[in-house]
């Protein structure tokens, strides 16, 4: 008995120490859905109790081997200046879309552009909800991706995006509410594989939220301070000023100066590139009709590691693949033929309603050409099937996932 209680006793120690605390918060525009986002959460994931009856602005959920505080931050004018408070601390964001939504589209572009190249957010991955697929001129991820130039964003600012169509709303079928738990897991799976580089990245704790809400007015800091301490500072910046007034030290510090500038310059251009306006490509809008392919789709972008020529993924069929890609537009129904023809034979799953295809296949595409043909509809013609694309950037290269469901 007591070597069972014991044995009891270690295991549920070690599961304990294996759940690791991740922060995640969820931002985007007001009404876009972050709070019914929430909700769902804790329909759909084992979470800590709350007691409650208030609409919560954090929860705790257990997830995998996760233990994730969500934080649910405002999305109006006032509530976005507090986003940046939150940026060192998350691990990973969550950031919802109104598909709906297609007059605020822009306004999401500028937000998630500033987002992604800010400093402490910039790495970090990045799940973006494509919410309200329930409603009828819902965007698609595709017309999504294209429109906040979301594979350019994602090789300038080194952040894993994913995009994921969902609905949050209560009573709508199983498959508009699962991909925001597919999705999740997605998101802790990457934070998992940088897990340790993240946690350093988290800032000391005078930046943190968890002190940013008791940071103490400079008058209450000196009141607490001992008069030797106060003195020793003074010192301390007396022979700091002396420093730098020796010539060479200044000249360095010019040469910082200068270099930050450029670097700063450089980033402003790339920024304002991407916030250029653009109209929306004619795939959205036809003769004053939506363009929609019939199925929808998840879209995952990723670093990924350059590959030789001719070394192919460890998945089945890659090479194969980018051979159809590279010699014709990506048409996936009429494959060049003989090993491509093999390839979706052998690897088509069942047709079962309400399942989610994990199908997968890598192209490799140096030029880009699969991912705008995708984004032009061609991919869907590929139903049920999940493609996995393979950007190649010379510098950066992108890895995108394609669900279809
Ligand atoms: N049709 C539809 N409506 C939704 C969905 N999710 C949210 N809504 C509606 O969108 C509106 C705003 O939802 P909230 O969750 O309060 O939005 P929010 O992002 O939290 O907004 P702020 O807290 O102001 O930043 C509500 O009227 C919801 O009913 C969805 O999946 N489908
Ligand atoms: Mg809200």
């Amino acid at each position: 008995m007591f070597r069972l209680l014991t044995a009891c006793w270690s295991r549920q120690k070690v599961t304990e120490v294996k759940h690791r605390n991740v922060t995640v918060i969820v931002i985007g525009l007001e009404n876009s859905g972050k709070s019914h986002l929430m909700e769902a959460f804790q329909r759909l994931i084992p979470s800590k109790i709350h007691h409650s009856h208030m609409k919560p602005t954090q929860i705790t959920l257990l997830l995998d081997d996760y233990q994730v505080s969500v934080y649910d931050l405002n999305g109006d004018l006032k509530g976005r200046e507090k986003w940046p408070n939150y940026y060192a601390e998350a691990h990973g964001l969550v950031f919802v879309v109104d598909s709906s939504d297609l007059s605020r589209i822009q306004e999401v572009k500028i937000i998630l552009t500033r987002l992604m190249f800010d400093k402490r957010v910039s790495g970090k991955p990045i799940l973006i909800l494509a919410n309200k697929q329930d409603k009828k001129d819902a965007l698609l991820p595709c017309d999504i991706i294209d429109y906040l130039l979301l594979e350019r964003l994602v090789n300038e600012t080194k952040s894993m995006c994913r995009v994921e169509p969902c609905s949050t709303m209560k009573n709508l079928p199983k498959r508009h509410q699962q991909p925001i738990v597919v999705g999740l897991r997605w998101l802790l799976s990457v934070i998992g594989d940088q897990y340790d580089e993240l946690s350093t990245r988290q800032q000391t704790p005078s930046m943190s939220m968890s002190t940013s809400k008791n940071i103490r007015g400079s008058g209450e800091r000196c009141s607490s301070d001992s008069l030797a301490n106060r003195v020793g500072v003074l010192k301390d910046n007396r022979q700091h000023f002396e420093k730098r007034q020796h010539p060479e030290h200044r000249q360095h510090i010019e040469q910082r100066h200068f270099e930050k500038r450029q670097h700063f310059e450089s980033r402003q251009h790339l920024i304002q590139r991407s916030l250029e306006a653009r109209p929306l490509k004619p795939i959205l809008q036809k003769d004053g009709l939506r363009m929609r392919p019939k199925k929808n789709m998840s879209v995952t972008f990723a670093l990924d590691v350059i590959m030789e020529e001719g070394e192919c993924s460890r998945k089945i069929g890659a090479q194969s693949i980018t051979k159809a890609c590279n010699t014709q537009c990506y048409d996936v129904q009429t494959p060049t033929p003989s090993i491509d023809d093999n390839i979706f034979k052998a690897r088509r799953p069942k047709k079962r309603k309400d399942t989610w295809d994990t199908e997968e296949m890598l192209l490799e595409d140096p030029c880009g050409k699969a991912f705008r043909s995708c984004v032009n509809g061609h991919i869907s013609r590929t139903s049920r099937n999940t493609q996995s694309l393979n950007l190649l950037d010379n510098a950066s290269p992108a890895h995108v996932e394609v669900h279809l469901f």
